[in-house]
């Protein structure tokens, strides 16, 4: 399994936090993590074990849209700040677009994400 991470600018210390609270839970279930460029620098310099895409203004949204779209993404954690400006918006629509096109799971805020890692928890305890 492979879970996509992004995070705007104002929501990146949020995204690490989220991480480390779950990575053993990924660790233990060998679930590749990749990230747009910037958090996944973040990530890294946490200590975080990361594949990093573009930065999200460069294509790393784009990136990480055209591997969902090849079944490579199963689920897309993207802490987004609802109240800035980017300059690349109509990347992240396609993206938020792409996830509807091909049924796959997005977690747009902190409390989507942790219910979407619950859910995943709980669905591979009982396999
Ligand atoms: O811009 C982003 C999402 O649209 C995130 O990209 P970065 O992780 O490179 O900042």
């Amino acid at each position: 399994m492979t879970i996509a991470l992004i995070a705007h600018d104002s929501k990146k210390v949020d995204m690490v936090g989220f991480v480390r609270d779950h990575i053993d839970f990924f660790k233990e279930h060998n679930i590749k993590l990749i990230a747009t460029g910037t958090t996944g620098t973040y990530l890294e310099k946490a200590g975080l074990e990361i594949e990093k895409m573009l930065s999200g203004p460069l294509g790393g949204d784009a990136q990480i849209a055209s591997r969902m779209v090849e079944g490579k993404v199963d689920m897309i954690i993207f802490f987004r700040d609802p109240l800035g400006k980017h300059p690349h918006e109509v990347d992240v629509s396609m993206l938020m677009r792409l996830c509807d096109v091909h049924n796959i799971p997005l977690a747009t805020n902190p409390a989507a994400g942790l219910r979407f890692v619950q859910s995943l928890e709980h669905e591979m305890k009982e396999q």
